[in-house]
This record gives structure tokens, sequence and C-alpha cells, in this order.
């Protein structure tokens, strides 16, 4: 009897599949043998199964062990992590001729966009026409002119929390969606946070994010699919259709705006600028369509998040809340809400939105970057197509800029005769690296942060916020770390507060601050 198997055409078959795994897997091996250190992982499937949610936590455990870059095999796709502001500043910031794109997301940026979000667009000549008319709405100058919005959105928001403190979640996504609708569109502030624009847009939005999302379709992982005939993919058929809707309207938005600026109807926004400058920009209107539309869809979610930071951060700190009160009531004092002619003398106020946005970052894991070389950084390859993932989480808190950084604590971006340290270190300028990197850094955070100076300084100027009591009479601590993952931006997870009117005084001046707003 022979031990020795016969070469039947199964066992042939067998064998050469056999022999092409061995081949498969040595490929892989020798592949990433240079590549960053990281958790050792499957055959073929890699560090699939050790990448969970929230998992900026797993890549800081990660830091201790592996150090400051990271790599990980995602069934083949490398995935490299930067985990501190020198390796980060070092990729994003000057080589960024080979890291300023994005990962090719074929459902998400292709089809439901159809390749016109600015935000998933490749670095090319359309991105960079955008990025500059983007930049032109939204530079430090040019973002000033909506600081009016801005205040009338900050009493708004005020008079909502007084009327109905216990839904401020609701009145924070309302006030940022509204801000910016009024800032890109030059709409009226809107009533409600279910607004049909706004709903619309959100939803675009939650279905990009969601076709981002590994593994949501096939087409990612094998790209040839979407060469597929539209009666051979249903998936592809209704990404084309939302793409037309969404198109048809983004386009209506800006053709309403070009109406109401032929009646002299319109506001100074984002979209009456671009439609003055659309030739000089050269957009289609395609492209300034959807540069509006994305551009709302960029910072509406943001902004609300960092208000439910602020809010959870007033809970946990009340001696950072009183020190902040202090130093409006002393500049602004009882009779009038604060304004942006208060910002010089409200330092504390402007380190306070900088210590929001490095506490607790609502983007931790940044927006992907994608390797458009193969590159060396200190002997590790990083080989062209990876995806670049800047760990914002664990450089907010890097022990080195931040000794005690999980406290909340804005004094730390003042200098010792209390004005605010306008440059807080090389490696993260604005004291925190939260708005990005680079040539792709948020093109909406002068706007962002004025928003926030603005709604911060009103809410403590009129309210306070503490910790609520329960039945038994003992206080309810929020958790400091409970978060709610939306796919790219991350918020606490609910919790309940006690927000107070701070005096009489202050209702009365609100009344007539909002009456005064709506005759105007
Ligand atoms: C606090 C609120 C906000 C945060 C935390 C935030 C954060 C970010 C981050 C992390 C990126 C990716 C940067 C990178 O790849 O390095 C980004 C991109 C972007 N943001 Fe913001 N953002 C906020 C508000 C806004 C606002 C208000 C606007 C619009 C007015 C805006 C418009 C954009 C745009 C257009 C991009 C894409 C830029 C590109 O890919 O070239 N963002 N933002």
């Amino acid at each position: 009897m022979s031990f020795i198997p016969t070469l039947d055409i199964a066992n042939l078959i067998k064998l050469f599949a056999l022999a092409i795994t061995l081949l498969y897997i040595y490929h892989l091996y020798y592949q990433t043998k240079h590549w960053p250190p990281g958790p050792r992982g499957l055959p073929i499937l890699g560090n699939i199964f050790q990448v969970p949610r929230f998992s900026w936590y797993t890549f800081t455990n990660w830091k201790v062990q592996y150090g400051s870059i990271i790599s990980l095999n995602i069934v083949g796709q490398p995935m490299i992590i930067l985990n501190t502001h020198k390796v980060a500043s070092e990729l994003l910031n000057r080589r960024s001729q080979i890291y300023s794109d994005r990962p090719r997301f074929i459902m998400a940026g292709e089809i439901l966009s159809g390749g016109l979000n600015i935000i998933l667009l490749s670095p090319t000549d359309r991105w960079r026409r955008m990025r500059r008319a983007g930049h032109e709405g939204f530079k430090a100058r040019a973002s000033e002119k909506y600081r009016p919005i801005q205040e009338l959105e900050a009493t708004r928001l005020v008079t909502n929390l007084i009327n109905d403190p216990e839904n401020w979640s609701n009145h924070f996504n309302r006030s940022a969606a509204s801000s910016i609708l009024c800032s890109v569109y030059g709409r009226d502030p809107i009533e409600r946070k279910d607004d049909y624009i706004v709903e619309k847009i959100n939803t675009m939005m939650d279905r990009l994010v969601h076709a981002a999302f590994p593994g949501a379709y096939l087409v990612e992982i094998f790209p040839r699919m979407k060469h597929l005939p539209l009666w051979m993919a249903k998936w592809k058929r209704e990404g084309q259709e939302h793409f037309t809707k969404d198109t048809n309207m983004f386009e209506r938005f800006l053709s309403d705006v070009g109406e109401r600026m032929l009646t002299g109807n319109c506001k100074p926004c984002f979209a009456s600028s671009l439609l003055d400058n659309q030739s000089k920009a050269k957009l289609t209107n395609e492209e300034a369509s959807w540069l509006a539309g994305a551009i709302f869809g960029a910072g509406s979610e943001t902004t609300s998040s960092v208000l439910h930071v602020f809010l959870l951060a007033m809970t946990l700190y009340p001696d950072v809340m009183r020190t902040a009160q202090t130093e409006i009531d002393g500049v602004v004092g009882p009779d009038r809400l604060p304004n942006f002619g208060d910002f010089d003398q409200l330092p504390y106020i402007q380190a306070m939105v900088k210590e929001v946005l490095r506490w607790r970052p609502v983007i931790p894991l940044g927006f992907p970057r994608c390797a458009a070389e193969n590159d060396f950084y200190e002997g590790y390859h990083i080989p062209r197509g990876a995806i670049v993932v800047p760990n914002v989480w664990a450089m907010n808190r890097d022990p080195d800029l931040y000794p005690d950084y999980d406290e909340f604590r804005p004094g730390r971006f003042l200098n010792d005769s209390g004005g605010i340290n306008q440059v807080f270190s090389d490696l993260a300028p604005l004291g925190h690296v939260t708005f990005g990197f680079g040539k792709r850094i948020c093109s909406g955070l002068n706007l962002a942060n004025q928003s926030l100076f603005i709604n911060f300084a009103c809410m403590l100027w009129a309210l306070n916020i503490e910790q609520a009591i329960d039945n038994e009479g003992k206080r309810i601590v929020p958790s400091r770390t409970a978060c709610i993952d939306r796919g790219i931006v991350a918020k606490p997870a609910p919790f309940v507060c006690n927000i107070t009117i701070r005096s009489n005084n202050a209702i009365a001046t609100v009344v007539e601050q909002m009456k005064a707003d709506k005759k105007a």
C-alpha cells in the first residue's frame, strides 16, 4: 500500500491551491518585512480583527508597544498609523506632495459624489480650484463677515437653552446647522433641527460615511466591479440615482441664491461670493454647487459635536466655568451679551476653544490620507497606496506638550501675563491638531473657531452648567470617556446636566437682544 497520494486531477488542484497560498503568504511577508512595526496578524486577513470600534484608544495603547509609527495589514491593504506630532509633521506637512491624497472611496467618492466632493477628492486640478475657492470664502478675513450671523445664532441658542434646557443636544444640532447654512446659502436662521435642507444634506452625508465604511461595498475590494453594467449592479444604479438627485438639489440651492441676488434680496454668503467669482475661480456650475453643499456637510456635525464636548467639560470642571464667567463679567458686564468686539479681552475663552478641541477631538483619527508614492521614513517602508491615519487623539494627549493631558485646563494656552499664546508649539501651532494637517487642513477652521468662541462666551454669560442631582440627592457625574462614534465624527455619549439662568437680568437682556435681531 502506498502513502503517496495519487496525482489525480483533484489532488493536482489542491496542490496548486496550496502552492499559490504559500506564495501569497511569502509575498506578503516579504512585502511587509520593512514596514513600520505593528501587531502580528493572521495570514491573509492580517490585523482586521484587531482593530475594534473606538480604535483611537487601541492605537494609542499600541504607541507604547510599537512606537510613533505603526503598520497594519487589513486584508492586504497596508495602513499606517501616525502617533506623534514629529512623524505626522514630517509626513503630512513636509512631504505633502506624497501625503495629500485621499484613499480611493469608489462608492462614496466616485459613484455617490461623482468625483465632486472636495473632502474625498485626490489633489487634482479640480480639488485645487475648489480648495482655492473654499479658502477665499473662509480665510480669516473673509470669515469675519459671518460674525453677525454667528452672534445672532448664539443669542438664539441661549434663548432655546433658557426655554428648554433639557433638549440641549437638539439645540446644539440646530444651532450649528443654522449658522453654517446661513453662512453658506444666506438663508434666514432655521427654526427646527429637522429643517428640510438640513435633513437632505445630513442624509447625504450619512450615506457617504456609511459607504466609506470598510466592508460596506464589495466594489472597494474588487474595483473592477465599478464597470459592471447597471442592470447587473443594483448598488451602482442606486448610487448613481442618489448622485443625480443630490446634484440637482445642490444646483437648486445655488440657483436660488443667484435668483435672490438678482432681486437684491440676498445676504452676503459663501454661495453669493462663489457666484460672483465663479468664472475667476474657474468652477463649473456642478463644481460650485457641490463645493457649497460639501462645505455645509463638513461644518455642521463637527461644530455641533464640539458644543457637546464643551458642555461635558463645563459639567465636569466647575472651576474652569467660574474662571471663564469671571473673565466675561469683568469685560462685558451684566447689561449686554458678549460680541466679537470683546474677542481680544477674552483670552480665557479663546483658550477654552483650543482646549475643547484638544481635550476630546471630535475627529479622533483625522481624515485618512493615502501615500501617492513609495516612501521611507526612518528606514521603514511606506508602500504606495497605504492608507495613512493621523492619530489625533494620541497627539492631543502628548505628555511632553500637555503633562496633565487628561485634564481640561484652558490655562495651558495662556502666557505669564494672561494673554493667549499665539503659537503654542512648532509641532502644534494651533495648540492641537484637530483641524488636520498640511495642504488639506480644514478649510473652515476660522469659521469654526469664531462660532465656538461666541457660543461659549454667550452661554457662559447667561447660564450656569452643573451636574444634575438624582432622586436620592446624589450628583450625577457624566462619564469622561463614553462616546458615540458616528463613523468619522465622535461625540460624548448622551448625559444629563443642569442648565440654569444666571440672573433674571440675563433673561431680560436676551429677550431684548432677540427682539432687536428679529427687527434687523
Ligand atoms: C470644529 C469643527 C470642525 C472640525 C473639528 C473640522 C475638522 C476637519 C478635519 C480633521 C479635516 C481633514 C483635514 C485633513 O485631512 O488633514 C477637515 C476638512 C475639511 N473641513 Fe473641517 N472641521 C470643522 C469645521 C468645518 C467647517 C465649519 C467647515 C466649512 C466652513 C469645514 C470645511 C472643511 C472642508 C471643506 C474640508 C476638506 C478639505 C480638503 O480635503 O481639502 N470644516 N475638517
